[in-house]
Order: C-alpha cells, then structure tokens, then sequence
C-alpha cells in the first residue's frame, strides 16, 4: 500500500509542485494519473520513491515512510518500487540482457554488479522477464539497435527482474506511436493482473487512461481534482479537470489491435 498524507512539494525557484495531496493506492491497482502539463504528475510519481524530496507531509510505502528513511531503510524500500519513463532510460550500447540484469543491482554489492558477476539465478530471472515482454530472441542484442517499443519492454523487463512491487510509470507512452502504445499498456496490464504489482501510470491521452486504469486520479495545479473509478470518469469530468472542454489531441482514439 502507498499512503501520500498531506504531501506539498515546493521546487527551489518557488513553484509548488504538489499541494496537499491525500491519497492511498491499495496492493495491485492499477491507477492512471491524467492532468495537463504541469499539472504535477511527474512530481507525484517522483516523490512516491523519493527521487526528490517532498516539502511537507509523509508518504507510507507498506507502512514505512520514505520520507524520513536513510541509508539501508532506503535502498529496502526502494527495491520494492521500480521506475520507468518516457525515454527509457536504458544503457544503450549494453546489449539487452544487461540493462536488465541492471535490474538485480539492489540485491547485490557495487563490486559485484561493477564487474556484471550476476548469479545464476539473477540471469534465469531476466531471462524470465524477458519472455513475459516477449522480447526474449533479443537478449543479446544491444539496446539502442531496438525500437522504441522493444526498449520500452526492456525498460519493464528490467523492472521485473527487480521483483519491483510497485511500478511507477511517468508516460511510459509518450514517444511512441499508436500500436506499440498498445503493445506497451498491454504488457503492463498484463503483468499487473498476473503478478498483482501496483501500477501508478501517468499518461497524457485521456482515452488511453479509461481504456487500461481501473482508477483515475486527476491532477490540476498540484492537486487532486477527480478520484474515481473509470466508469466515473466522463468527457464532462474531465472538461472539469483541465477547465475546459476536451481538445481533439487529448483524445487518442480507441486503440485497437
Ligand atoms: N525541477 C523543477 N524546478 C522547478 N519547477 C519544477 C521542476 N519540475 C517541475 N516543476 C514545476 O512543477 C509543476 C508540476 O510539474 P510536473 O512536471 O510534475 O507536471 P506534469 O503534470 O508531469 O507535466 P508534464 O506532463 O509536462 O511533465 C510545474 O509547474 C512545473 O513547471
């Protein structure tokens, strides 16, 4: 379970990021985080695993606070939650394999991963999560010779072999075109619903958050403005969420196969 309570971010240069944010996902949802530019997305899913700090408040990761743990606490909390971005964030001249052994590195000590001595079991692992993407023919391929599709899948295979509980996407979808969006939110649904890993994703395309989130938190100005269930979660609530009637842009287009 993650519990955000009363969470304010406030940037150095003065701009409030969040602004008093209640809210708690429960073990194995998968929640869609929608709002315009700016809104805060990227800023809620950065605090959650503490990749900045947060101004005011607590947030609770299986009960523990991420904000006040140091050192060990830290790193234990932190292997549970796996990140992953728009842009991949792969090591792109490391072939495949590699970047999700990368996966493993909490496990380990830095002079086992810095020599890449992963044991058999951690190997058996990406290998494994490589399947569940299907991308597993290639595993030796080097990463930047994929499609931006393929190395997204990589980025969640990684996440996998992480034993990650928690994945955190910030528009895992934003660079990529419709029918590998598909494939992408296809996989991160699927691994969801067969290993019960909670599943925040923020996403830009209204339609896309109704068509896989079972929940739907919108942002607007660094607040919770619509929390709810999809069914909820109409062109009119939306209107309300961005101030304004929905723009053709915002609306993807049910994806199909
Ligand atoms: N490093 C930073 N320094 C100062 N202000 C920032 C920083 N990062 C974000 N902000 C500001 O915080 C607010 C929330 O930004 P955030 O990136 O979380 O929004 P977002 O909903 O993810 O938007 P986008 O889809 O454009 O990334 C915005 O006003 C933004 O300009």
């Amino acid at each position: 379970m993650i519990e955000l309570r009363q969470v304010s971010k406030v940037y150095p240069n003065q701009t409030k990021g969040l602004n008093n944010i209640n809210l708690t996902f429960e073990q194995g949802e998968f929640v869609a985080v929608v709002g315009l530019s700016g809104a805060g997305k990227s800023t809620l899913l950065r605090s959650i695993n503490r990749l900045h700090d947060i101004s005011e408040g607590d947030i609770l990761i299986n009960g523990n606070s991420i904000t006040s743990a140091e050192g060990h606490e830290l790193r234990m909390i932190r292997r549970d939650i796996g990140m992953i971005f728009q842009s991949f964030n792969l090591v792109k001249r490391s072939t495949v394999l590699r970047n999700v052994l990368a996966g493993r590195v909490g496990y380990h000590s830095t002079l086992r991963t810095i020599f890449g001595r992963f044991p058999k079991e951690d190997v058996d692992l990406a290998f494994e999560a490589l399947e569940r993407v299907n991308i597993l023919e290639k595993a030796y391929s080097r990463a930047d010779q994929l499609s931006g599709g393929q190395q997204q899948r990589v980025a969640i295979a990684r996440v996998l072999a992480q034993e990650a509980k928690i994945i955190l996407a910030d528009e895992p979808v934003a660079s990529l075109d419709p029918l590998t969006t598909k494939q992408v939110m296809d996989d991160l649904k699927r691994i969801n619903q067969e290993l019960g890993i909670t599943t925040i994703v923020n996403l830009h395309f209204v339609d896309l958050a109704r068509q896989y989130a079972t929940r739907i938190v919108g942002l607007r100005a660094g607040e919770v403005v619509f929390d709810g269930p999809v069914a909820e979660a109409t062109d009119e609530r939306f209107a309300e969420i961005y101030g304004r009637p929905l723009l053709e842009g915002e609306l993807l287009g049910e994806v199909s196969a």
